[in-house]
């Protein structure tokens, strides 16, 4: 489990999450939505030790986050597929992917095992193994960024805006593999601007506002709460919009 407990952080001078409460279930996914600037991709850069938090603590299961390096807790079990494109488009889907598993490195064997699951788990890998990243579309960039997270098998994913930048149909393939790997078993955090894929795609739903959780609940009852079509809707709830 992990537990954010009145978290605030910011980059300078002020605050940008101004004491936020989350957790995160095994097993479950939890989607924060929100307006720009809300605090959302630094509630995960706070819980991946890229931006340390002034007060309130970060715990996964017992063990304290909130003062660890970056590496601390990538070693702990959570991984991050980063916003902007984050593979080498000069080296291989192979290579990229094995990139992931840096830290097990010297087992060769282990790391054999799990290049072969991952290829399992999404078959992309397997399939374009040899060719360059960069001659990937966005969305096949987009599945092996989160294959390359999966090599440490993490105990928890986060995932920021794994919609970004994508079609449509690349979209569909992204969100089938996020459920794939929750019916999998794989817990994940992920931060999406699209509120009506990210909810439906979450167990769970955080709704965050001024760097402050305004909302939180099941994805069902977060979506359907009337304060979310009032605030980021514009009036029509998400389960309406998903309707029309
Ligand atoms: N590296 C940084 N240095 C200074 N300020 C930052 C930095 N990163 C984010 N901020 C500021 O912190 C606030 C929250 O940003 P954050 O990226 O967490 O918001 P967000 O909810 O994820 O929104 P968006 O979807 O627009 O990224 C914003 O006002 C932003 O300008």
């Amino acid at each position: 489990m992990l537990t954010l407990e009145n978290v605030t952080a910011g980059y300078g001078g002020g605050d940008v999450l101004q004491g936020v409460d989350l957790t995160c279930a095994p097993g479950t996914v939890t989607c924060i939505v929100g307006p720009n600037g809300a605090g959302k991709s630094t509630v995960l850069k706070v819980i991946s030790g890229l931006l340390r938090c002034r007060t309130g603590s970060v715990s996964l299961g017992e063990t304290r986050l909130d003062g660890l390096d970056p590496s601390r807790v990538l070693a702990l079990g959570i991984t991050q597929v980063p916003q902007s494109q984050a593979l080498f488009p000069g080296m291989t889907v192979r290579e990229n992917v094995q990139l992931g598993g840096y830290l097990i490195r010297r087992d060769r064997k282990l790391l054999a095992a799990r290049y072969a699951a991952v290829c399992e788990r999404i078959p992309l890998v397997a399939s374009r193994a040899g060719d360059h990243a960069g001659n990937l579309s966005g969305g096949q960039r987009r599945m092996v960024e989160i294959a390359r997270c999966l090599m440490l098998e993490p105990k928890l994913l986060l995932l920021d805006e794994p919609s970004l930048g994508l079609d449509p149909q690349s979209l569909a393939g992204v969100a089938g593999l996020i459920r794939s790997l929750n019916e999998g078993g794989t817990t994940m955090l992920l931060v999406e601007q699209n509120v009506r894929l990210g909810l439906g795609l979450a167990t769970h739903g955080v709704v965050m506002e001024g760097g402050r959780v305004r909302l939180t609940g099941t994805a069902a009852a977060v979506r359907d709460n009337p304060e979310m079509a009032a605030l980021y809707l514009g009036g029509t709830s998400a389960k309406e919009t998903q309707r029309g």
